[in-house]
């Protein structure tokens, strides 16, 4: 069966109900889910899944929040050729860096040799109901890319 894993940082809340409207998602799609928030689990894990998900909020001057550094940097190391990845998260548009861990996270994938299954999504602040479609389209197109791969 086909593992997808998601790991999310969030503080307050609004990245996690991301990551949850993902796994949910997938789930319905007959993907098995693995979601961990991003203190509890190391990059390595992604090894172990098909398809791999980080939803990251973003913090001051567009930076990654610190709880999520090893994270970031750790990704990196990896060999995660042949894997399909996603990247979401959280962001205030009020700020001049909008959402950039998204983009940071996104590349950090690809140094890894991931392969994009889907377009980022960026949610300003809390996921509205428009948001929520984007989401269940971004999990749809992860299983896709997956299953062509
Ligand atoms: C001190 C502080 C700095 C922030 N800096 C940025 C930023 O540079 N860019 C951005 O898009 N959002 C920024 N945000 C907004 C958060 O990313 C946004 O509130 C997000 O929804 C938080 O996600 P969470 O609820 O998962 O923690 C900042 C928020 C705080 C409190």
């Amino acid at each position: 069966m086909t593992l997808a894993k998601i790991i999310y940082g969030s503080l307050t809340g609004n990245t996690e109900e991301i990551a949850d409207i993902i796994c949910e998602a997938l789930e319905n799609l007959n993907i098995e889910v693995e979601i961990d928030e991003c203190t509890q689990v190391d990059a390595a894990e992604f090894s172990n899944a098909d398809i791999c998900v980080i939803a990251a909020y973003t913090y001051d001057e567009g930076t990654i929040p610190d709880e999520m550094l090893d994270l970031y940097e750790d990704l990196q190391e990896l060999d995660l050729s042949g894997k399909v990845f996603g990247v979401c998260g959280s962001g205030d548009t009020f700020y001049e860096h909008y959402a950039t861990a998204v983009d940071k996270f996104e590349e950090a994938f690809l140094v890894a040799g991931a392969t994009k299954g889907a377009e980022k999504i960026k949610v300003d602040l809390a996921a509205e109901k428009e948001d929520i479609q984007q989401l269940g389209s971004f999990a749809s197109q992860l299983v896709a890319a997956q299953q062509s791969a």
